[in-house]
């Protein structure tokens, strides 16, 4: 994958998947690598179903991710942004979508999330990765994973320097190294939010083919996960370095005699080039003579992320070069080039064991079996014993002092609820002694950040409030002390271990359900308690934009003292309908919406809508407008246990196919049970004699009552119907008892009587469709007169009218509504509804409506010849321009297929909200078929991410399918 194309779909996904997502009015800024890009106009509902969806959905992981991924690629906006790439390009594109995708499974332990930590450095809210489960040494997280792209010398260069303006290219990014090749990756992703500490607790590690990263040390819920960049990444000796670690050391960015502008950026880079192996002289001029202050630009990087082992270097080659799966595997030493030589030979040992292996019999499994409240943290020794020296150096060798220290930088990470996590790091369930969770210290009151950026503001003149401008732990933490307790507990208490198989995905937590103890609560400056997320009871964060602040600076209401959340876990409770860290119910695995309504146009159209399904509509639509009569209104209350029995029963019939009666008539008839019902008119003749029937087949007892009943009843004898019925009921029961064995010649009959009834029931069965058929039509058209009052009804009506002269779209819909065609089966409702409000497409259309070209666009749909094919098999393209309600239900069952491209070519593009897009990304190669003409699945070719799509399962982009426009 080439570096112009990751850096673009990074900025377009994460801005679809993180910044859009369940964030509201809160902005979760993705720093873009091109801020100037034009952005797809999405409606964020769009993506959060997809995302919660992919919460909702059980199975294999890589399936999951796999549907999420072709949800998104149906996405209008989606199919627009793609329409000019190859399929090379749609493939490394829909594995970097999976990579964020995976972010959100229930299964994960970590999220992106905001830091306030570097904004009074860069006047922004960044963004950060925290764990939402406590990990243990030696777990892999598997879930963070970044994509990797190759860097010309001259992109590289390009990326050094500081003094492009509206370049498209900026200087946020993680850079690996290769040394082998003296060449740098562009590394992007969802692993590119993992900030640097220079006391790390993970390191960037090979998984086979991905770069992931390795827990080194306990990590408690909550806090941040964090690499080491390298010591020459923020200025010579990280002099520059704000991460916690520093300001706990006093060292960094916090060091007594740091100066934020002082020395020259110059001079660092100088002797930062031993870390940045291909800095030179080009991209340090430049950084000299930058003066103006670009927000969209880092002004802390000065080297590379990390740099890549030797010995793996080739096989990051051919990868990297690879558009299909551009990460490049490797290990990564967790530190800079310098280090890196003993790091990687250290690391071997380590790194040559798969993940699940590298623990110890007293280590806990990887992910897997991370974060059980039961289970406790590995003691350090384990992990010493693992790791190679560097790697311990950053991993388990804290030369912090023993005391407490409480951040003055309100990382969201580092100001987790330390209730919660210390109670689950304390608490196994096989100990004996159960030590209560360390009262939380009392916080700060005053942060450092906040008071940067508050001091900033005032030099504006923007100065609003006294409060800080960043929240306050809500308690303080202390991973030292933390560590000690654990591990002093697990001398005490630990049973052994035995060492099990990490499975791919980590398990379920189970949330305490205890209630965390009281915290004291944490106080400004003027000694006035500060505002606290009701959930996580973290101090409200202040989140801001360009040295503005965007979020929490609202002025106190003493009056107003409702219970406020803070972003993160108001995005959490949006995406996962549960409290954070919670991602699944408490009394299921997963919170499943009603499949039906969450359905994606994918899943509907994979759904088996024939015939039999539809008659079977069109006999719940009778039973509905029978059940509408006062009289069988009153009869239903009256007798509504029978009813029930109706409701659920007739399903079997449907089911039945006549080969199966058949068959099961040959299977044996003392297998036979219960009679075909009969007396319910709602279900039509035929329908009626089987309703009640779990069995297609009658009894002999059964067949020999059919014969005795007077056929069709009288409509006038309803009464007499019911009471029939109920009888059929008990002998319906009677039947399911064994039958006693027949003679020869008792068989024959029986045979007979019920050859002679299938046939009967087949006539009846066909005379049944066809007079239904007919009244389905006419209550159809019954019910459009009924809804003629409905204002938006008559807007569509009226606009029907006019409708040959201008093409008319769907009105775009926020979600399938497959489900209310289900559980209201009326095809013309449904397509009522979704041509209501048709949007024309004049000129005039909002620029939301002004939808990008869509590739079905320049499609025209091949009719599908199969008689045997789906009800409405003859979809038509002219459907789009009559879009009477039975076309577009029609249109909606059918399926469609590719145009050609001659086909494409000579339609013109709808509308071109970009012209400079349009310009350059001609719409005739939308799609990029391969040479055959055919369309590819995407093939995101790892093995623990998404498996290959097989080509059954393509998303419907690639099958001109338009239901989202
Ligand atoms: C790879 S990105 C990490 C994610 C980043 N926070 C974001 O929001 O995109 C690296 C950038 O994060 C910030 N950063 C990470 N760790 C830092 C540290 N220890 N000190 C100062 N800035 C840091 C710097 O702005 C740096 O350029």
């Amino acid at each position: 994958m080439n570096m112009r194309d990751l850096s673009k779909d990074d900025d377009f996904l994460s801005h679809l998947l993180v910044e859009k997502l369940g964030t509201g009015n809160v902005p979760l800024l993705v720093h873009k690598m091109d801020s100037s890009r034009r952005l797809p106009k999405l409606e964020a509902d769009h993506l959060l179903k997809i995302v919660k969806r992919l919460v909702a959905t059980k199975g294999p992981v890589s399936n999951v991710i796999r549907q999420a991924v072709d949800d998104l690629l149906v996405l209008g906006a989606i199919r627009f942004y793609l329409k000019s790439y190859t399929q090379k390009q749609i493939n490394a594109f829909a594995t970097h979508a999976s990579r964020y995708f995976e972010l959100y499974h229930p299964s994960g332990c970590i999220e992106i999330a905001h830091t306030s930590r570097y904004s009074h450095h860069t006047g922004k809210s960044e963004l950060c990765i925290l764990a939402t489960r406590n990990l243990v040494p030696g777990a892999v997280i598997t879930e963070l994973k970044g994509s990797m792209a190759n860097l010309t010398d001259e992109e590289d260069r390009e990326l050094k320097r500081t003094d492009l303006k509206n370049s498209d290219i900026r200087r946020d990014f993680s850079v690996i190294h290769s040394k082998q090749m003296k060449k740098n990756h562009l590394f992007l992703g969802p692993a590119r939010f993992v900030n640097h500490d220079c006391n790390n607790n993970c390191e960037l590690f090979r998984e086979g083919k991905y770069i992931t990263f390795r827990v080194l040390r306990p990590i408690a819920i909550g806090e941040e996960i964090t690499a080491h960049y390298g010591d020459g990444y923020f200025g010579r000796k990280n002099r520059h370095c704000l991460c916690e670690t520093c300001e706990k050391r006093g060292r960094g960015g916090y060091a007594p005699d740091h100066t934020d502008e002082d020395p020259p950026i110059s001079s660092d880079s100088e002797t930062d080039s031993s870390q940045d192996s291909d800095s030179d002289a080009e991209s340090n001029a430049p950084e000299k003579e930058q003066k103006p202050k670009n927000l969209n630009e880092r002004r802390t990087r000065r080297g590379v992320y990390a740099v890549m082992a030797e010995e793996d270097s080739e096989d990051s080659d051919n990868e990297a070069d690879d558009a299909v799966l551009p990460e490049v595997p490797t290990d990564i030493g967790a530190s800079g080039e310098i280090e890196l030589a003993a790091e990687v030979d250290a690391a071997s040992d380590l790194t040559s064991l798969p993940p699940s292996r590298a623990q110890s019999d007293s280590a806990v499994a990887g992910p897997s079996s991370l974060p059980t409240p039961g289970m406790v943290s590995p003691a350090p020794s384990a992990l010493t014993s693992l790791s190679p020296a560097p790697t311990a150096r950053s991993a388990s060798v804290d030369d912090t002092p023993k005391s407490r220290f409480r951040s003055t930088i309100s990382t969201r990470g580092q100001t987790t609820n330390d209730s919660v996590s210390t109670e689950q790091l304390m608490t196994p369930p096989l100990t004996e002694v159960s030590e209560p969770a360390a009262p939380a210290p009392k916080r700060m009151t005053r942060s450092v950040s906040a008071h940067m950026l508050a001091t900033k503001r005032a030099d504006k003149g923007k100065q609003k409030a006294s409060q800080p401008s960043t929240p306050v732990p809500a308690s303080g933490r202390s991973r030292k002390g933390k560590e000690k307790e654990v591990d002093v507990k697990k001398e005490e208490t630990e049973p052994p271990r035995t060492l099990r198989a990490r499975p791919s995905v980590p398990v379920a937590v189970e949330v305490s359900k205890e209630p965390p103890p009281k915290r004291e609560i944490p106080e400004g400056p003027d000694g006035k308690p500060l505002p606290t997320c009701s959930t996580c009871s973290n101090v409200l964060p202040v989140i801001s934009v360009d040295d503005e602040v965007v979020w929490g600076m609202e002025p106190s209401n003493k009056k107003n003292k409702k219970k406020q959340d803070c972003p993160r876990c108001m995005r959490h409770f949006a995406i996962y309908g549960q409290p954070w860290p919670c991602r699944i119910s408490a009394d299921g695995p997963y919170l499943l919406p009603t499949p039906r309504e969450e359905a994606t146009p994918v899943e509907s159209a994979s759904r088996r809508v024939n015939k039999k399904a539809l008659s079977v509509l069109d006999r719940k639509l009778a039973a509905a407008a029978a059940a509408a009569s006062p009289k069988k209104r009153q009869r239903e209350v009256e007798e509504r246990p029978a009813l029930k029995r109706r409701k659920t029963e007739p399903v079997l019939h449907v089911e039945t196919t006549k080969s199966q009666r058949v068959k099961s008539t040959k299977a044996g008839l003392h297998s036979l049970s219960a009679p075909p019902a009969k007396g319910i008119r709602t279900y039509g003749k035929g329908a009626r004699k089987r309703a009640r029937s779990p069995s297609p087949i009658p009894s002999s007892s059964d067949v020999e009552d059919e014969e005795e009943e007077p056929e069709p009843e009288p409509p006038q004898e309803e009464e007499e119907e019911e009471s029939k019925v109920e009888a059929k009921v008990q002998r319906k029961k009677k039947a399911t008892t064994p039958q006693p064995t027949l003679s020869r010649a008792q068989r024959a009959v029986q045979r007979e009587k019920v050859r002679s009834w299938l046939q009967k029931q087949e006539k009846d069965g066909e005379d049944e469709e066809k007079d239904e058929r007919s009244s389905a039509r006419k209550r159809s058209s019954a019910d459009i007169e009924d809804l003629e009052d409905h204002p938006r009804r008559k807007m569509a009506r009226a606009k029907e009218q006019q409708l040959p002269l201008q093409k008319v779209l769907p009105r775009p819909m926020s979600g399938f509504r497959g489900g209310q065609l289900f559980s209201k089966p009326n095809p013309l409702n449904y397509a009522l509804h979704a041509w209501a409000s048709p949007v024309v497409s004049t000129p005039s259309s909002s620029e939301d409506e002004l939808a990008p070209v869509t590739p079905e666009d320049e499609l025209t749909v091949d009719l599908p010849s199969d008689p045997c094919g789906p009800i409405f098999p003859s979809a038509s393209i002219i459907d789009a321009f009559k879009p009477s309600p039975f076309s577009f239900a029609r249109r909606r069952w059918g399926s469609a297929s590719i145009p050609s491209q001659d086909e494409s070519k000579n339609r013109a593009p709808r509308h071109s909200p970009d012209p400079s897009e349009s310009d350059k990304e001609p719409p005739s190669s939308s799609l990029s078929p391969d040479s055959a003409g055919e369309f590819l699945p995407w093939y995101p070719n790892d093995d623990t991410g998404v498996a290959s799509s097989p080509i059954s399962s393509l998303p419907e982009v690639y099958q001109g399918n338009v239901w989202f426009i």
